[in-house]
């Protein structure tokens, strides 16, 4: 892949930033596009539910889609399938034999969690073989962020202590001991830094799905941002070595200095969803830019449909249309007609995030995956973005993503926008990208 510049490494340098913890810095400035890590998982493990009655189609090491005819089935557990021999041999004889027992005593505790649970039990199978295969890689699994001791959830310790119990009761000895509180702090590490692989993109899926998780140390430094300005990738079902690879590429410039930020989660979450999960799941009250401006304005609710009126014109077509626009954006989780626009003229609770939307956010249903721009080929930015993940089958390569091209200019932006002229200027040096 042309990742159009100087190497990974380079690019990013790791800073303490206050009551952010480690955070990524560009070390240079970065271009739109541009490829800024790539980094191979650290262990991967399945979203199926354990106790599934279907069997998962994939390869269970690499996670492609198996075919039909040629693959290989452990005939010891019969619970897993590879695609090749070689993806065959990362299948040790303690994980075997741990699947096996835990399928054959599945107690009826078990078999009544919710299917969370059964693949937190995956991952915690896979981080105890990592202790035992790999005790280096499995010192870097310790020292990610989430320590499982203090601020988590009551439902959190029970399911830790659960697991614990249920796993080292049933799972054969290893070389290495662990306590209840190590496996309560492996499960709040896995909260705190997994990401998922997901399934393509599919007309009927009500919402994509996880076909597998995985840890990527290095990724895992990124602070979240509720406007990103960097996405991830990953090509699961690509043919070629390091499928499983996640990439982390530019949405836009920034220049050198600058924290390089991911989204947790699919930009079009509403303020009160967003900082609920970053609360519950990571542990941090998000103060970003765009939420300092949307925390107001569930303060004006009462008067939205007032400013809605005030920005319609009277034009009985233009009005049909907002509504049709305001039920659109309504569907997409937040991305209301009223949070778009803010609580009035002139006003600095007005943001460019709409424009943000518009630009770098599949519109797609059941995707909303942000986009960014194919790696940059000549000095220009290409103006070809490429969905998050995959979108459609055409995404499973690199160079033949799913593309929307971008242009917008002023007359582009849809008239239900309004960002007050003054907070604009004022945000253009730290915005500008939005709209050269
Ligand atoms: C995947 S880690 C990111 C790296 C982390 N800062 C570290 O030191 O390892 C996620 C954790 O980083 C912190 N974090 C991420 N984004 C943040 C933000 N915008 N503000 C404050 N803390 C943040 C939270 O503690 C969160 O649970």
């Amino acid at each position: 892949m042309n990742d159009g510049g100087a190497k990974p490494e380079t690019l990013l340098r790791v800073a303490e930033i206050g009551g952010r913890g480690r955070s990524l810095v560009a070390a240079q400035s970065l271009r739109a596009g541009q490829v800024i890590l790539r980094e191979s998982p650290l262990l991967l493990y399945s979203a199926f539910p354990f106790l599934s009655s279907s069997v998962s189609p994939y390869c269970d090491h690499c996670f492609r889609l198996l075919a039909s005819s040629a693959h290989h089935k452990c005939q010891s557990c019969s619970l897993v399938s590879f695609c090749s021999p070689s993806c065959f041999a990362s299948h040790t004889p303690w994980l075997c034999e741990s699947l096996r027992r835990l399928h054959q005593s599945s107690s009826s505790a078990f078999s009544d969690q919710p299917s969370d649970r059964q693949v937190q039990a995956r991952f915690l199978l896979s981080a105890y073989n990592l202790a035992a295969a790999s005790p280096s890689d499995f010192q870097i699994l310790l020292s990610l962020q989430g320590s499982g001791s203090n601020g988590d959830s009551s439902s959190s310790a029970t399911a830790a202590g659960f697991l614990h119990s249920l796993l080292s009761a049933v799972c054969p000895p290893l070389p290495v001991s662990i306590s209840p509180e190590l496996t309560a702090a492996l499960l709040a590490k896995d909260k705190v830094n997994a990401f998922g692989l997901m399934e393509p993109f599919s007309v009927s899926d009500e919402k994509r799905s996880v076909r597998a998780y995985g840890i990527y140390p290095k990724t895992s430094f990124f602070n979240h941002d509720c406007l990103p300005n960097a996405c991830r990738f990953d090509y699961v079902d690509s043919a070629s070595d390091g499928n499983t690879d996640i990439i982390i590429r530019m949405i836009h410039d920034v220049p050198e200095g600058r924290e390089v930020c991911l989204s947790y989660f699919p930009v079009n979450m509403n303020y009160s969803s967003r900082q609920k999960r970053l609360l519950e799941d990571y542990g941090f009250k998000c103060d970003c830019d765009r939420c300092k401006v949307e925390s107001s304005w569930s303060e004006v609710e009462e008067d939205e449909n007032e400013v809605m009126e005030e920005m319609e014109n009277g034009d009985e077509e233009e009005e049909m249309e907002n509504e049709d626009e305001e039920e659109e954006m309504e569907d997409s989780e937040g991305g209301n007609v009223e949070e778009v626009c803010g609580n009035g003229v002139d006003d600095e609770s007005n943001f460019p995030h709409a424009y943000f939307f518009v630009r770098y956010m599949c519109e797609k249903e059941s995707c909303f995956g942000t986009l960014a721009p194919l790696p940059p080929k000549t000095h220009d930015a290409s103006r070809v973005l490429e969905y998050e993940g995959h979108c459609n089958s055409e995404c499973k390569t690199v160079e033949t993503a799913c593309q929307k091209v971008i242009g917008y200019s002023d007359t582009d932006v849809p008239e239900f926008i309004y960002i007050s002229k003054s907070y604009l200027t004022s945000l253009q040096y730290k915005y500008s990208f939005l709209f050269s």
